[in-house]
């Protein structure tokens, strides 16, 4: 009995001594960066300045280290060579559990049973948001477009903010693909923001109710996708008729808010980039409209050049981590021949944002080049580091079993979106360099602006509007 109890009580200290400091380091295991905070750990530091506090890790502890974050302890690997060996490492290490706290979290709904109805709804990310489907989404999504920018800008000079512009545009036409026409008006929007604004401290657990307005916009949503519209995508009516089936009417509208904020939340910062760099460059923007004027929007494959530049633009703008959780305890073998000893509970992280601005990869990291990403060959252009080719030197969708399923579609919106702008449009930034990127929230996606920036924009005058594009 005395025995048992000291037994627990030996086991609760090892635990607070976890949630508090990180805990004894065992053998095998990566080294351990103490906080100078207990319990919080580095969270305020990575909320400060993420890619900044794993590069100084980096570089006093080596490619594998242990952060604490609030009171779990976190172990980074950032030799990209082995993020094929953690993104395959799936009997052991697990995302579910994630991906089901930060949506019970951030969009309130529980996950459905596993079951074949559970497997039927993962299937429809790949039979509707890829392949075969993504012709009718993009055409729509073209169309969609053409309307927001006849909608949003006009025949005569407007002075804009070119993340609100952009944001206007590409939310209304990328709701609408989905949801049906008419649905995203300004009010959409306004909701959207406003949940989209407290999505990092929703994830990191802060209750939803201690945000009020937060409630009332994300009420207002869920009303807004609750009817299931004749003229909603493929894949939205699909999962709704399925999802009735499945859960409760107050459930499904939970998860397809949560798809809506999917869609959307990267996709907005990641548009504005995507013009912006663009505008900045005059020889990358030149290229870029000479191509789509020449080769049109019917097939996006054409177009190279615009797609390096949205990759290049992601490559600067994204900063997600690929987490995943720790089944039980095992070893994990690197690139370099290591492996390390990791504990049930733990969790293990890659920030593809150091590959990115890494400048043995990426010459000149800090620098936009927009045919970075083009190749001479056509096919995907070759990274390598320490003399070895890089398995996935682009990490802005994820990786492994949680990669975006929406990448293919995210891809098309954005260069749809870039090239119908720079072609329609005149935009004259007011500025000449962009502002930083907002930096707490690192870790969960695209980065907006730390401001807007200031332009004036109207329609093409006809006689010089883009044959391609009008
Ligand atoms: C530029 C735009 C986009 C970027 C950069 C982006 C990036 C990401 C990332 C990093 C993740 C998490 C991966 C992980 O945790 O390992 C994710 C998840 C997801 N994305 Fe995207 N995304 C974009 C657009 C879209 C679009 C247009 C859709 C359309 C429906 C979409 C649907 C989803 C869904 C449903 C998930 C959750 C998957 C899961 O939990 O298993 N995304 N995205």
């Amino acid at each position: 009995m005395l025995e048992s109890l000291r037994t627990a009580l030996v086991r609760a200290k090892g635990r607070a001594a976890i949630r508090m400091t990180g805990g004894a380091r065992r053998p095998g295991e990566p080294p351990i960066v103490r906080p100078r905070l207990p319990f919080l750990g580095h969270a305020l530091a990575m909320g400060r300045d993420l890619t900044a506090l794993l590069r100084e890790c980096q570089r006093e502890h080596g490619d594998v280290f242990t952060l604490l974050v609030a009171g779990r302890r976190m172990h980074f690997v950032c030799d990209p060579h082995s993020y094929p060996h953690v993104l395959k490492a799936q009997d052991n290490l697990t995302f579910h559990e994630i991906g089901q706290e930060i949506g019970t979290r951030a969009f309130g709904y529980f996950e459905p049973p596993p079951g074949p109805d559970y497997d039927e709804l993962e299937r429809y990310y790949h039979d509707h948001l890829k392949n075969a489907a993504l012709g009718p989404l993009t055409s729509r999504m073209e169309e969609r477009l053409r309307v927001a920018f006849d909608r949003f800008a006009g025949d005569d000079w407007q002075d804009e903010g070119l993340f609100d512009f952009s944001a206007r545009v590409i939310f209304a036409a990328g709701m609408e693909t989905l949801y049906g026409e008419g649905i995203a008006d300004a009010a959409a929007l306004r909701d959207f923001q406003r949940t989209d604004r407290w999505f990092p401290l929703l994830a990191a657990g802060v209750p939803a109710g201690a945000f009020p307005g937060l409630l009332r916009a994300r009420e207002r949503l869920l009303a807004r996708v609750d009817r299931m519209r004749p003229d909603a995508s493929a894949f939205i009516r699909a999962r709704d008729l399925l999802l009735a089936r499945m859960t409760t009417p107050r459930n499904r509208q939970h998860l397809q808010v949560g798809i809506l904020w999917a869609s959307q939340a990267n996709t907005l910062p990641a548009a504005f980039w995507s013009l912006a760099h663009l505008l900045c460059d005059p020889h990358g923007r030149a290229a870029v409209v000479a191509e789509v004027e020449e080769r049109g929007f019917a097939d996006l494959k054409r177009l190279p050049k615009l797609f390096s530049s949205i990759c290049e633009s992601l490559r600067l703008c994204s900063e997600s981590l690929t987490i995943r959780l720790v089944g039980r305890d095992c070893e994990l073998g690197l690139a370099d021949g290591r492996s390390i000893a990791l504990r049930a509970g733990d969790r293990v992280a890659l920030c593809p944002q150091l590959m990115h601005r890494d400048p043995e990869i990426f010459a000149d990291p800090e620098r936009f080049r927009f045919d970075r990403f083009l190749s001479e060959g056509g096919g995907p252009r070759q990274f390598s580091k320490r003399g070895q080719r890089l398995p996935i030197p682009l990490m802005p969708y994820g990786g492994g079993v949680s990669m975006c399923p929406g990448r293919f579609l995210a891809n098309n919106e954005v260069m749809q979106f870039a090239g119908l702008a720079l072609t329609r449009l005149e935009i004259e930034l007011s500025e000449p360099s962009l502002p930083p990127l907002d930096k707490t929230r690192a870790g969960l996606g695209v980065l907006s602006p730390t401001r807007d920036i200031r332009c004036r924009i109207r329609r093409r005058p006809a006689r010089t509007a883009v044959n391609a594009a009008s």
